[in-house]
């Protein structure tokens, strides 16, 4: 059969099919490159509006021989001391070429040290923003480790805030460090890709320029957020990569001195000694079982402890730092207007004498055999020496000394009753009168002519108060002493006797400061910047709560909080960063809202105070949500700004605090939104009224609860 010829091709068909195919292709092509343009552009714009932060590549820093350093600083000499914090000392030096420079000399090498100068190193050192303090470069020899820094003249805000200017800082001031704080906070968390964490905002952290304004400092705790993750340790994360970094930057410090004397990099938290801060603090008042030590790897040597530590040393003294005057152009605009200028500011000596001498309490210390100073965490492994309540309880009785703003306001009416028989009778008839005098530095040595008149109804409020407080002393804290030892059975007995020594130590301490600065013409007072610091990472005793009030500042909270590897700083770090290490941009938030009030209110966020009256003011963070319940926060403003406020502002700025400081994370704003709103650039998103747990009702209602015959 024939087979069937193929139809005709049409070839006028056939082109066309082909010229249809081959447009379609082009224009699929077409459209891939225009996609994939678009997407180049896109990534490109926005990763032009962040730093590319890589660890392994930071920006050039010098490396400095250790001698170079000695001479700046006219060999390390305590005259040239600026500061002290828990991972090394400070001093000031002048290189050969006259620029100024602050030196970091990081105390003998340990795991901790180690990891605070790689973290500066790794993100200070790849980072640059005014914002920000500038690492200008790093010595390694050695056992040695140090960091040089820009030097900032005006030192840190806790010293002006709590220092011996604490009337310096206008509100113009404080309101633009607030809003340059945020700003750093802003490049750090939006700034830098990926994410910085900083992990611990707190005043002394913050530096103040010749300009008056803020720039952080410290990243010794920082940690970078990794794919959008959890902030990450650098260091500790990941070993190998952190000493390949080390070796690409050259850093050919001996690291087998320090493997050698510390727990092998990356040795399980388990490993090494436990430490757990509620139990620290429980152990003050319950059985002597309780008594064992724990390994407390945390010091900030700015409190007491420090003044003990140095002053077996040799007498300190600062720089004279000259702050400048400042320009009204060179301040920030607050919603959109420069703020105005603070001539008094010009005329202000920063000079300050950190002049240190043995005191009574040192050596009192000395003779219980603790000798606080950057080694002892260490001393104190397994030796059953000193425990982390002791520890606890320096830096709670720091808090109460006579050089605190708040003691001052309190001393008047309660310290004296405190001690009892070691008041002076002229003390107690100050202590009668104006017991709500809440005038800081100038109303407690003035004299008053209704004095006299006032002396015996102050004498009878006095007594009552004192009974009051002893009550309150009693069911607060005598009642955990259920479980005593024979050890606490003598406090028990001290406390009946004569109240010496109450709970935490508390009494002892203030006594001692007080017989220092009573007693003791010329002696320096207590630490007036002390905080307690978890440099040294915490380890852990056992799991419980993540989001204790502990943390958060509620110090009178009945919950305490265990933590696996405490870093921060107490009162400062956010409830939710338990020491899990999971440290995420919101617990700078909470930090920063801690800031706030600080600045604001001029008080440490924990004031533990001897007067009942003051307790409620004791914890900042509950007090003013206490306000804010009132609807009164502008009582928070710090007295000594009298009426040189904006009242607009100082709301603003206390609400915003208070919405940084929710307990839930998530609903923390932004840093974004935080420089927004400050800015006034965006309203403050509605208010939470969340409420901690608070110091008990009781004491509220105690305290405001006015005596008979008392005036305000
Ligand atoms: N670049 C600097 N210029 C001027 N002074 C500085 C500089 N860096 C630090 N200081 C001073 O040294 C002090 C100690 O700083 P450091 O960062 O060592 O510790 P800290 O933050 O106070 O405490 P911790 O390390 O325990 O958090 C600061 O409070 C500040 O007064």
């Amino acid at each position: 059969m024939p087979s069937r010829p193929f139809p005709p091709t049409n070839p006028t068909k056939t082109k066309a099919l082909f010229l249809a195919l081959t447009i379609s292709a082009c224009v699929v092509i077409f459209c891939s490159i225009l996609y994939f343009l678009y997407h180049l552009w896109h990534s490109l714009v926005h990763r032009a509006k962040t730093i590319p932060f890589d660890a392994s590549a930071p920006l050039k820093l010098q490396r400095f021989s250790y001698k170079d350093l000695k001479q700046a600083t006219n060999g390390f000499d305590t005259a040239n001391v600026i500061g002290k914090g828990g991972s090394g000392t400070v001093f000031r030096g002048i290189l050969k070429d006259g620029k100024l420079i602050a030196i970091k000399r990081l105390d003998a090498l340990s795991l901790q040290s180690e990891r605070e100068f790689q973290n500066e190193l790794q993100i200070l050192g790849g980072l640059r923003s005014p914002f920000l303090v500038t690492l200008l470069g790093y010595c390694v020899e050695k056992n040695r480790r140090v960091l040089v820094y820009e030097y900032i003249p005006n030192r840190s805000l806790q010293e002006s805030l709590f220092g011996d200017e604490g009337m310096s800082l206008s509100w113009e001031s404080r309101l633009c460090i607030i809003l340059d704080v945020a700003r750093a906070l802003e490049f750090l968390h939006l700034g830098c890709d990926p994410p910085v964490i900083h992990g611990d905002i707190k005043p002394s952290n913050v530096l103040i320029d010749s300009e008056w304004r803020g720039k952080i400092s410290d990243f010794g705790l920082s940690r970078i957020k990794v794919e959008g993750e959890f902030g990450v340790d650098l260091f500790s994360q990941d070993l190998g990569r952190s000493q390949d970094l080390w070796k690409s930057q050259e850093l050919s410090g001996n690291l087998t001195n320090l493997t050698a004397e510390t727990p092998a990099i990356g040795t399980p938290i388990e490993s090494v000694s436990e430490v757990d801060f509620a139990l620290a603090l429980q152990a003050s008042s319950s059985s002597k079982n309780s008594r064992t030590c724990f390994n407390v790897k945390a010091l900030n040597l700015n409190s007491l402890n420090y003044n003990a530590n140095i002053a077996s040393e040799t007498e300190i003294r600062s720089v004279n730092a000259k702050g400048k005057e400042i320009s009204a152009l060179d301040r920030d605009d607050w919603n959109g207007k420069f703020f105005p200028c603070d001539d008094e500011l010009s005329s202000i000596d920063y000079s300050k004498e950190l002049t240190v001498s043995a005191s009574p309490l040192v050596d009192d210390e000395k003779a219980n055999g603790k000798q606080w100073g950057k080694d002892w965490w260490w001393r104190q492994d397994g030796s059953g020496e000193l425990c982390s309540k002791d520890y606890v309880m320096e830096w709670i009785g720091s808090q109460i000394c006579p050089s605190n703003a708040d003691w001052d306001d309190g001393k008047n009416n309660v310290h004296a009753k405190v001690e009892l028989e070691n008041s002076s009778p002229k003390d107690k008839d100050h202590d009668a009168i104006a017991p709500q005098s809440q005038v800081f530095g100038i109303g407690h040595n003035t004299t008053d002519n209704g004095v006299e008149k006032k002396e015996s109804r102050g004498k009878k409020y006095h007594k009552k108060k004192h009974r009051k407080m002893q009550e309150w002393w009693k069911e607060e804290h005598l009642a955990e002493l259920s479980k005593k030892t024979s050890k606490l059975k003598n406090l028990h007995t001290k406390w009946k006797k004569g109240l010496k020594v109450p709970h935490f130590d508390l009494g002892r301490r203030f006594y001692l400061c007080r017989r220092k600065k009573f007693g003791q013409e010329g002696e320096n007072k207590c630490d007036q910047n002390g905080e307690f610091s978890f440099r040294r990472g915490w380890k852990k005793k056992s799991t419980r709560s993540i989001g204790s009030d502990m943390w958060s500042g509620d110090l009178f909270s009945r919950e305490l909080s265990s933590t696996t590897s405490m870093r921060g700083t107490l009162c400062y770090v956010a409830p939710e960063y338990g020491g899990c290490g999971f440290l995420m941009e919101k617990a700078d938030i909470y930090s920063f809202g801690v800031l706030i009030l600080v600045i604001v209110s001029g008080r440490r966020p924990l004031h533990v105070l001897a007067s009942p009256m003051k307790l409620e003011k004791a914890n900042l963070i509950s007090w003013c949500r206490h306000l804010a319940q009132d609807g009164n926060i502008l009582e928070l403003v710090d007295e000594r700004l009298k009426e040189d406020y904006n009242k607009e502002q100082a709301s603003l700025c206390i609400n915003l605090a208070l919405i940084c400081l929710q307990k839930i994370p998530e609903l923390r704003p932004d840093i974004g939104d935080i420089v927004k709103i400050l800015k006034g650039e965006m309203e403050l998103p509605p208010f939470p009224f969340e409420f901690s747990p608070s110091p008990p009702s009781k004491l509220y209602s105690r305290s405001r609860r006015k005596p008979k015959g008392t005036t305000e």
